[in-house]
């Protein structure tokens, strides 16, 4: 079984060359894979019963994915985190939990979208747990489109500013977080998104061999990692 897993792909009305590249990945995968989308699929999600033409558009595309025996999974991003069951369940996705282990072989492969490693941006982790209050998020969502829509600009906004003045260490994962959640997991590989920055990163776990792969943002170029009938992953940047 062939694995793939994207990540940060931010679709937006605004950039329709990366939906284009997106529906083209889609179509490209071989039958009989399964497809991991690792979070920020979309660059903002106020509420599966707000879609609209862009996103009704990538649902059927998902959703066809499954006439060809593709199995596709999606975890939470920092950005459509309220990605719901109803939108998941029109895409034929299987929403996965903010951390994943997938045995690969004799190994354990571990998956996430990554914001849960930056752990030195204390201001974005505290967000994140107001965010991902249920009773807000229930809130959030009763309220009328044009709110909804007015406080994820205005919240876009903030972040956008937030970030410009952040340190770019702040801005990576804690090495120390990482080492911590591969130990509990005892996973030999991880692979995740969120930072922006794709690369492979080799380094040792108590004397265990291990690889940190990293998916970069769909408007830096299509990326992707892929997963070998072998087992073997590997980071492709087209
Ligand atoms: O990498 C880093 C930093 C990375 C950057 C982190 N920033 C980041 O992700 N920002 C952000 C994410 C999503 C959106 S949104 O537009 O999709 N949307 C906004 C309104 N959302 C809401 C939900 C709930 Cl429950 C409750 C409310 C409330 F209470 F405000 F009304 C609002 C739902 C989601 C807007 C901005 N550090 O290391």
């Amino acid at each position: 079984m062939q694995r793939f897993f994207i990540a940060d792909i931010h679709l937006n009305d605004n950039e329709p060359v990366i939906t284009t590249g997106f529906l083209h990945f889609l179509a490209d995968l071989p039958d009989h894979c399964e497809l991991y989308i690792l979070g920020d699929l979309f660059d903002y999600w106020i509420g599966d019963d707000l879609t609209e033409s862009l996103q009704d558009q990538v649902a059927s595309a998902l959703s066809a994915l499954a006439t060809r025996h593709i199995t596709s999974y999606f975890v939470h991003g920092n950005r459509d985190f309220l990605l719901g069951q109803r939108y998941a369940k029109a895409c034929q996705m299987t929403l996965l939990s903010d951390v994943n282990v997938l045995p690969v072989n004799q190994q354990n492969l571990l998956i996430l979208h990554g914001d849960l490693l930056c752990t030195d941006d204390t201001a974005y982790q505290n967000f994140r747990r107001k965010m991902h209050n249920k009773w807000l998020q229930r809130l959030f969502l009763m309220l009328p489109r044009f709110i909804r829509k007015n406080i994820a600009a205005k919240l876009r906004n903030k972040s956008q500013q937030h970030n410009q003045h952040k340190a770019q260490y702040i801005m990576d994962v804690n090495q120390t977080a990482v080492m911590e959640m591969m130990t509990h997991y005892h996973a030999d590989i991880m692979i995740h998104g969120h930072t922006h920055k794709p690369a492979t990163h080799r380094f040792t776990l108590d004397t265990k061999p291990v690889e940190r792969l990293v998916l970069g943002a769909w408007h830096d170029g299509v990326n992707y990692i892929h997963q070998d009938e072998n087992g073997q992953v590997k980071l492709i940047q087209c």
